[in-house]
């Protein structure tokens, strides 16, 4: 029987990691690809799932929520991909959360269950253009965390540069030699809306298992790892019709502390998902039909202050016409 290839998306968080799986997803539908996927989430709630499973047959999709698959999650992570790789796809994509040791991840798919029925095809990490080069500033304090964003860059095969709209060409000279510090070897693109070209990606000379190999061998042996020690997230439900304005009032207070923020709400224009990656925020109108909230995540978030501070702004209906 041969085995399924398996790709790893990694990269930090509201790096381009899900419209990476979106642009892979339509090539796979494109060429008659039948792909399978395996989400992790570092919170309860699943913002990016939804959209996802609307573009995959419904059991070609498991999720891992509330935890990080390299750390917490672990045990459940075998259990998925025995029931995805059940259903026999031609294809199966592994989008990590932002905080997750790829390496780690792989260890868990290379146990003895699984590799008779796998292969890891390559780890890809994609990168943030815009905010990579301030990560270490803001993690200042947290070396776990450090550690974790040069490993994403360290163990991948293939290094995607995405929103390279939003930076100068100076900016990503930087970028580069950055990546170069930490990984010599591996093929660097530059993407923006993670628009890769298909023969990159599933046609290139995939150099994976050597090198991750060459990597484990220099672990230290039984060293306590977790990749997000200080990270938190916080789902927060709204019932009211809120404004844009308020809503970026809101994450600016918090701002900090907030490196991720997404969601779904009900705005005065109607039904809008929001991503707000540091300090930018993007809307979109959604057909999201669900009940509405806001996924906050941060580096050590007061999550009972910020609890009381949304129901204190949006409990009460409070949209104004300004
Ligand atoms: N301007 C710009 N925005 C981008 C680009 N790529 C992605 N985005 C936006 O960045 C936000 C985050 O993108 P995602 O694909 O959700 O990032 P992610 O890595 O999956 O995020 P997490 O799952 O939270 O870690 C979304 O609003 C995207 O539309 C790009 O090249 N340029």
């Amino acid at each position: 029987m041969s085995k399924i290839p398996v790709y790893i998306l990694s990269g930090f968080l509201g790096s381009g990691k899900t419209t990476l799986l979106k642009n892979l997803l339509h090539i796979c539908s494109e060429k008659n690809i039948n792909p399978a996927v395996l989400m992790n989430e570092i919170g309860k709630t699943d913002t990016d799932g939804e959209s996802i499973s609307g573009m995959l047959k419904n059991s070609h999709i498991e999720k891992v929520l509330d935890g990080c698959m390299c750390c917490n999650k672990k045990s459940e992570v075998t259990e998925c991909l025995l029931t995805l790789l059940s259903r026999k796809p031609d294809v199966l994509f592994i989008e990590l959360t932002g905080v997750a040791d790829p390496e780690e991840v792989v260890d868990s798919i290379t146990e003895p269950d699984l590799l008779h029925l796998l292969h890891l095809e390559k780890v890809v990490t994609i990168v943030d253009a815009e905010n990579i080069l301030s990560y270490h500033n803001v993690f200042e304090s947290d070396r776990d965390l450090v550690r974790t964003t040069k490993k994403q860059i360290n163990v991948a095969d293939y290094l995607i540069v995405n929103k390279t709209d939003l930076v100068s060409e100076g900016k990503k000279k930087k970028v580069e030699k950055l990546l170069r510090k930490e990984n010599a070897l591996s093929p660097i693109i530059f993407t923006t809306f993670s628009a890769v070209d298909i023969n990159d990606i599933f046609f290139s000379k995939s150099s994976s298992v050597m090198r991750l190999n060459m990597k484990r061998s220099d672990k230290i042996p039984n060293e306590k790892r977790t990749s997000f020690s200080r990270i938190k997230s916080i789902s927060l439900p709204l019932t009211t019709q809120t404004t844009t304005k308020q809503i970026e009032k809101f994450l600016k207070r918090w701002k900090s502390h907030l490196l991720r923020a997404k969601g779904y709400l009900h705005i005065k224009e109607g039904t809008y998902s929001m991503q707000c990656v540091m300090n930018r925020v993007n809307w979109e109108p959604s057909t999201f039909k669900g009940e509405y909230y806001l996924v906050m995540i941060g580096v050590n978030l007061d999550t009972n202050e910020i609890k009381q501070d949304w129901e204190r702004t949006f409990m009460e209906p409070i949209y104004t016409e300004n």
